[in-house]
């Protein structure tokens, strides 16, 4: 018997909001699957906050649902809210007076209080401030933290109960370098385990080392969805006749999408594994092959050209 097919993480279906009378999401669709990492980009006021609360239930669409592993999130808010850790203010509240590691407990009796949920201990809490690099500072008062340091919190108290959703809005504003470098690795990994991730950004040149998917929002509409594993498939090889290359790479099984932008053969391989069949596939066609290398996609140029067109 075939498998049934996986229930998405997330899945918003239709989606209007307005803010009085004026309209701030159109009609949007996404589906995010378990282990995606799902990037949401676009101008400043183009609706992503809005998106954002709508996905958690936070905010209430004027039509259309959403699906948090296939739990409608505004009329079953607390059963599809089970396996949800967000952040969607910047930096997230917390209490002023209390350290980081009391802040984080009330986060764990209110993920103790969700169905079916557990309490998270005293070992995770130390274990998500350390992921976070926050040890130093775990029993010192929020009050007294930097703005990087209470965003890190933010994502720390987010990942706290393992969650299979997590959703952040801009996670790395306000961050150094080695912080931002810190969300990417702890995002990457949970992706790994199976969870799905969203999180909206202005950083284009980071998010396409490590997004699986771009969602493009302008004006309230989502005007692309860009799947980057696809386009980081593609390669290019220098060769001396680019347009007899083609043809003859055309032949070879494991290329696809092959096109030419002299002075480059350009072909999506699948992976790094076939780029040497491919090579050995041109000598035997006779062809000279000065260089190959991955054909980068350049993700800010296109989001430019996108939202101009939009
Ligand atoms: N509570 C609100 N009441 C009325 N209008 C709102 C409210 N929240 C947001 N808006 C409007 O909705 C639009 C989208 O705002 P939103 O914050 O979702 O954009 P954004 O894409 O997250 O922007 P940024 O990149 O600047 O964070 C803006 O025009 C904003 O003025």
């Amino acid at each position: 018997m075939p498998a049934a097919p996986a229930v998405p993480a997330i899945e918003v279906r239709g989606l209007h909001k307005k803010y009085g009378p004026h309209a701030i999401l159109h009609d949007i669709d996404l589906t995010v699957q378990p282990g995606e990492v799902y990037a949401l980009t676009g101008p400043n006021g183009a609706g992503k906050s809005t998106l954002i609360r709508t996905v958690t239930g936070l905010a209430f669409p004027d039509s259309g649902e959403v699906r948090l592993l296939g739990q409608d999130v505004h009329t079953h808010g607390s059963r599809a809210r089970a396996h949800l850790g967000a952040v969607v203010e910047a930096p997230a509240r917390f209490y002023p007076q209390f350290t980081g590691t009391q802040n984080l407990r009330i986060h764990a009796d209110l993920a103790a209080m969700t169905p079916g949920g557990q309490r998270p201990g005293r070992d995770r809490i130390r274990e998500v401030l350390a992921l976070l690099e926050l040890t130093r500072m775990a029993d010192r008062k929020v009050g007294e933290y930097s703005l990087g340091q209470r965003q890190r919190l933010g994502v720390a108290s987010a990942i706290l109960a393992g969650p299979q959703v997590l959703i952040l809005d801009e996670p790395t504003s306000g961050l150094d370098a080695l912080g931002i470098g810190l969300i990417h690795r702890i995002v990457t990994s949970l992706a790994s385990g199976g969870c799905a991730v969203v999180l909206s950004t202005h950083h284009l040149h980071e998010i396409a080392t490590y997004a699986h998917t771009v969602g493009i929002l302008s004006a309230g509409r989502l005007v692309d969805t860009v799947d980057l594993r696809a386009r980081r498939a593609a390669y290019r090889f220098r060769v001396d006749d680019p347009v007899g290359a083609a043809g003859w790479l055309e032949r070879l099984p494991t290329a696809s999408q092959v096109g030419t932008r002299t002075p480059y053969v350009i072909a999506h391989l699948g992976s790094e594994a076939q780029v040497p069949g491919a090579l050995a596939h041109l000598a035997a066609g006779g062809f000279q092959v000065y260089e190959a290398s991955p054909d980068h996609f350049d993700l800010y140029e296109y989001y430019r050209a996108r939202v101009e067109q939009a």
